[in-house]
Formats: C-alpha cells, structure tokens, sequence
C-alpha cells in the first residue's frame, strides 16, 4: 500500500512536541526511538527519524513526503521548500548579538568585521540586503562563546529566553527572523501522497485551533445574559440553557485562550459565577 513519508526531528528540541502532536491528530506508533524509520498503525504512513538540519535536502530529493522542521531551517536551506502549516511550537529568534561592551546597535554596525554563526545564508542574506560585507566564522554549536575567546566580533544564533545570550555576556541587537516549528511538503510529492497530506494537514488544523482555544462554561442572571454574551462570541454563537434555579442560566462558548484573560474581570463583573474553563482537543470549524 502507498504510505506518506513524513520526517521528524530524530532527538533534540523539536521530537517530543513532534511526537506530541501526530499522536494528537491520531497517529500511533509503536516506540521508534532507536529506529530510524517506523510505521503508524492506524494510518498509511511512516516516520522517518532524521537530523533536522539534513532534512530541506530530503524533501528536495522527495526521500520524504513532508517533515516537521524548524522554520529557521528552510530559511538557512529550504528555500525552494514549501511551508504548509505553522505549529505553534519550539518558538525561537535568529538574532544578532554583540558583547554587552560593544557599540555596535545593528547588523549594519559590524560591516567588516568577524561574526561566528551556524546560519551563514541567513547571515548573508541580511548582509545582501543591508549592502554590507562582513566575516563569516561558520561554527556548528556554541556559537555563544565566540566573542570570549576573541574568534568574532559578533554572532547570530538562536535566542529563545536569552539565558544563553547572558550566561555569555552578550546582548541581542537585532533580530533577524522569527521562527517556530512548521509542516513542510516535498515540492515532488505524488499526486496520491498530496492526497494523504490533505487529510493530515486538516487534523493538525483541528488540534491547533483547539490548542488555541478554551471552552467556557458560566452561570448568569438573566438580566445581564445579553451583557455576557456579547462578551463570549463563540463560534456561532454560545449556548444558553436555563438552570433549575429561576432566572439563571448557563452559559456555554468558545474562547481564544489569550481573550479569556482579558474578559474575565468583566464577566464577573456583569454577575457570571461559577466559571469553568476547559481544554479542547480538537476543533473541526
Ligand atoms: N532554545 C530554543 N528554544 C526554542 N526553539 C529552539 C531552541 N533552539 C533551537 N530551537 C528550534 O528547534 C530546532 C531544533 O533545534 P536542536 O538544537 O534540537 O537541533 P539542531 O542542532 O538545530 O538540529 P539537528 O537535528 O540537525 O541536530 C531549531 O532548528 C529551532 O527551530
Ligand atoms: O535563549 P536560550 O533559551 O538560552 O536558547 C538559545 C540556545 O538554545 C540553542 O542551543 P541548544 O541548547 O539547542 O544547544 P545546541 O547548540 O547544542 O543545539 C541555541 O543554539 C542557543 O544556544
Ligand atoms: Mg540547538
């Protein structure tokens, strides 16, 4: 039987939440840790486990149907490599960076001089456009520590609380690209596989909007329902049942979990007691 290939980061920051997420949109398989390739039980496809950075050339090739990637990756290398979704997930920057004694405040600032990055075609994309030449240290890790021991000037690596950046006496002075993680397709998947990717895409649409969403459920005086609901648009619109106790209902809806927060002082304000609020797992609009 055809089965879509889909790539996963093999460990490191990206697996779990990988993992996470295709057992969400109703994936299984079975442990694949050590493996490098593994079947799902329930769906005609199979993980391969690989190295996040090797994985743009794997869907150039069409070794691999799609791939959950970092972002930044296809910027570095995918170019040519189509993003069919954003995850939500291993948010990050690509920034520029300087030690803190440095007067430099941008990336035009360190025209000429040294900057020790794992990014070069970023870097130099933003050279390129900025018109300004700079000198490349290409290093795979530990970029932070190149200023200390006098190798560059500057740096551009992944920041996400900055702690790294500190815990090296550097500051961030700008920032380049942000990035999360993404599902990217082969531009040489199969017309079939295209198919298979469809279904799979619609599911993890599903699970990122109920990511993003909580469900509400309150009780209301009557008088102030008009009051609440306008305060609680949900996805038509909320459900509104009465309660046995006279003139109080419950009040049913769908919130964006980020609005929740800045609505929750007006609808107690407008009488709504026994506030619940619950994750959804999937939302299918
Ligand atoms: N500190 C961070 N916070 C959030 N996301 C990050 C962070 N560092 C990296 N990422 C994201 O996770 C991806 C994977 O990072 P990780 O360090 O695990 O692997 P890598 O060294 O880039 O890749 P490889 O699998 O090729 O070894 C990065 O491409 C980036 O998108
Ligand atoms: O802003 P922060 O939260 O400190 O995160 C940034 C750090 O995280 C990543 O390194 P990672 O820990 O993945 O190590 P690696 O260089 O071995 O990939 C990145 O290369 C930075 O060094
Ligand atoms: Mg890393």
């Amino acid at each position: 039987m055809n089965k879509l290939k889909i790539a996963v980061q093999k460990s490191g920051r990206l697996h779990d939440d990988s993992m996470k997420i295709l057992k969400e949109i109703g994936i299984s398989v079975d442990n694949g840790k050590d493996q490098l390739k593994a079947s799902a039980r329930n769906f005609p496809l199979e993980i391969f486990y690989l190295r996040n950075g090797d994985i743009p050339q794997y869907l150039r090739d069409g070794v691999v149907d799609a791939a959950i990637i970092g972002e930044n990756v296809l910027v570095e290398k995918g170019d040519d490599i189509s993003i069919i979704e954003r995850l939500g997930f291993s948010k990050c920057k690509v920034s520029i960076a300087v030690p803190k004694s440095s007067n430099a405040k941008s990336l035009k600032d360190l025209d000429g001089k040294r900057i020790a990055t794992s990014y070069p075609n970023t870097v130099n994309q933003f050279l390129d456009k900025d018109g300004i030449k700079a000198n490349l240290h290409i290093i795979n890790g530990s970029v932070e520590i190149a200023p200390n021991i006098g190798l560059a000037d500057g740096i551009c690596d992944i920041v996400s609380s900055g702690s790294t950046l500190f815990k090296n006496g550097l500051k961030e002075i700008e920032v380049l690209l942000k990035s999360e993680a993404v599902l990217a397709t082969s531009p040489r998947i199969s017309t079939e596989n295209q198919t298979l990717i469809d279904k799979i895409q619609f599911r993890f649409q599903s699970v990122i909007k109920g990511r993003e969403s909580k469900y509400v459920l309150l009780n209301a005086p009557n008088e102030k329902l008009n009051d609440i609901i306008n305060l609680l648009p949900g996805m038509k619109s909320p459900t509104v049942l009465p309660l046995a106790t006279e003139g109080w209902s419950s009040v049913h809806s769908v919130i964006n979990k980020n609005d929740f927060w800045n609505v929750i002082d007006e609808l107690k304000a407008n009488g709504a007691e026994g506030i619940l609020v619950c994750p959804i797992e999937n939302m299918v609009l």
